[in-house]
């Protein structure tokens, strides 16, 4: 029994104790959940056509006028891509475990961030995407039945995007919504200028320069492209991506002609922010530069658009216009340097959690 007011004895605090009908309630702990962006099932019409499906109707990816896009979407864009982009996908398909490349990579990541983080007994670690599977809604579900009653949502995406950050940042509230009992909710910013990811995107050039029997003439820093109207209209997304380039070449003690940014992945009828990868290599290659590689800083893994349409693709554009040597810098994947970057950012956002 509690000591009254008074008493010469402390007051102990007892461990609360729920009557016997009280739903068990499992609190106390913290979740990471990293997401990236989204994968196809299966590389077949079907699971090509659903995935592009969501991904293409959300709004912070396509802004056209749903009166306009409603109909090329439904008419000829689901008609005609999921068969052209799950060739694409087949070409560099992870056979072994039968999914995407960014499935097996996001995965590995999720798994050796929670053993990076194991000395943080009350964090646990989960990944999710946000088009296809798994999604933020069910990993959010399952961290809060775990008992994360804080959870730091990773959109892993180095430069802000309203396409790729908002949209994981807006599901996941849009999921929270549905909750009588929300579990807070902290997003990570943009870490595009982060020295530890910059000293990891620049060892990783090093490392991969020094295992060639070539130097490149060039080196493009290739970031997925975005309509120009998404830029006018206030999208930081291009300021950190020369931002991000213009460290990397300070560190590299590289000049402007060293090493280049462009921008890649262009999709549907509008102007996209140049100067285009495809049509930089071309024109190097036409202008006798015999040797390139490329990096794609702004993917955090490989995937479809780093190892079909840049190592595949882009290399034979430049091999047909005359180049000789090209080269593809892997992404920084689930590497020892990749993980010091997420496990970096995760520790610095968790301050005041754990
Ligand atoms: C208007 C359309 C698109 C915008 C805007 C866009 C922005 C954007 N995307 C990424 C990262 C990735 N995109 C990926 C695939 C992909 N992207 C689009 C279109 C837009 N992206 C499409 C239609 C596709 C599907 C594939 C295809 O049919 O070509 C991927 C790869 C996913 C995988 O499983 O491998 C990534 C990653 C960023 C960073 C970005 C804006 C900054
Ligand atoms: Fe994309
Ligand atoms: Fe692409």
């Amino acid at each position: 029994m509690a000591e009254t007011m008074g008493s010469d004895k402390l007051e102990v605090p007892q461990p609360m104790r729920l009557p016997a009908d009280h739903p068990p309630v499992a609190t106390g702990r913290v979740g990471v959940l990293l997401v990236n962006l989204g994968t196809p099932d299966g590389t077949d019409y079907w699971s090509m056509r659903r995935y592009l499906k969501e991904f293409l109707s959300d709004r912070r990816v396509i802004e056209t006028s749903r009166l306009i896009w409603w109909p090329v979407l439904n008419g000829i864009v689901l008609s005609t891509r999921p068969q052209k982009s799950g060739a694409a996908y087949a070409s560099i398909w992870n056979t072994e475990k039968s999914e995407s490349p960014l499935r097996t990579f996001t995965r590995s990541q999720g798994e050796k961030l929670a053993g990076a983080l194991s000395d943080l007994s009350n964090v646990s670690v989960d990944w999710a995407m946000r088009y296809g599977k798994p999604t933020i809604a069910e990993k959010l579900d399952a961290l809060k039945a775990r008992g994360c009653d804080r959870i730091l949502l990773f959109p892993l995406y180095p430069q802000y995007s309203a396409s790729t950050t908002a949209t994981v940042n807006d599901k996941a509230f849009e999921h929270l919504m549905r909750l009588r009992w929300q579990p807070a909710l902290r997003t990570v910013p943009p870490y595009h200028d982060d020295p530890a990811y910059i000293e990891a995107l620049a060892t990783s050039i090093e490392t991969h320069l020094a295992s060639l029997d070539f130097e490149p003439e060039v080196v493009l820093a290739s970031f997925h492209g975005l309509p120009q109207s998404y830029f006018r209209n206030g999208d930081p997304y291009h300021c950190h991506c020369m931002k991000t380039t213009r460290l990397l070449r300070e560190r590299l003690g590289w000049t402007e002609q060293k090493l280049m940014t462009t921008f890649q992945s262009r999709f549907g009828p509008e102007e996209w922010l140049q100067p285009y990868t495809d049509k930089t290599v071309e024109r190097l290659a036409k202008e006798g530069v015999k040797s390139i590689a490329i990096l794609n800083p702004g993917f955090v893994a490989d995937c479809l658009e780093t190892l079909e349409e840049i190592a595949i693709g882009v290399g034979e554009i430049f091999h047909e216009h005359g180049g000789e040597h090209f080269s593809h810098i892997p992404c920084l994947n689930d590497s020892g340097a990749g993980m010091m970057v997420i496990e970096t950012v995760v520790r610095r956002e968790l301050g005041g959690w754990v």
